[in-house]
């Protein structure tokens, strides 16, 4: 059986000079590695006591949905600017590469709710901290953030300072 780790395929120079963009597409098209990567993010979520699954369109939607059917939570979309039908709030955030704006449905999360937090990646800890600013301004509280891969060389954890975060995949560098 294979590692987790040799299921993802690192191509340089993508999208931009000097990125190593970290491919989830390799990981996901082999059926054995979307298990490996679906089980290894769920088991950091053994016993945890939440309500709600939230995770960032695009990729974020990949890994967040089958651990949400998995552990029978519900779903929770945020989605990039002005793709929500009903109300919604919203916040700006710095990439890697770029910035985007993200958005999630006002009435997807009560007062006092327990959020986990999944997405693929995280890299400087941009979207991540955009999330956790919108659950909680919805009054939403993040007790767990599961990523697939962490660079963490980007330091995207110093962003989160408090929360309680894990990736099944650390990388040293960028
Ligand atoms: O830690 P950060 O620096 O914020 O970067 C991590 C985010 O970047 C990627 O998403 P992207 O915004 O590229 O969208 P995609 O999933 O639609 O490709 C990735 O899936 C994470 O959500
Ligand atoms: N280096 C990287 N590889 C894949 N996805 C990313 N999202 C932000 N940085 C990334």
């Amino acid at each position: 059986m294979k590692q987790i780790e040799e299921y993802v395929r690192s191509i340089e120079d993508f999208p931009e000079e000097g990125i190593i963009f970290r491919d989830v597409t390799s990981v996901l098209q082999d059926a054995d590695g979307l298990h490996l990567a679906i089980d290894l993010m769920q088991e950091k979520l053994k016993e945890l006591d939440f309500d709600i699954v939230v995770g960032p369109e695009s990729r974020g939607f990949i890994f967040g949905v089958p651990i949400a059917y998995n552990l029978h939570k519900p779903f929770v979309p945020i989605r990039k600017k002005g793709k929500l039908p009903c109300e919604t709030i919203g916040i700006k955030y710095d990439l890697e590469y770029g910035s985007a704006e993200l958005e999630m449905h006002r009435d997807a999360i009560k007062p006092g709710q327990k959020v986990v937090i999944i997405d693929d990646l995280i890299a400087t800890g941009g979207t991540n901290e955009a999330m956790v600013k919108l659950v909680e301004g919805l009054g939403g509280v993040v007790v767990k953030a599961v990523f697939l891969m962490e660079l963490a060389g980007l330091k995207g954890r110093e962003r989160l300072k408090g929360y309680d975060v894990e990736s099944v995949i650390c990388y040293p560098g960028k």
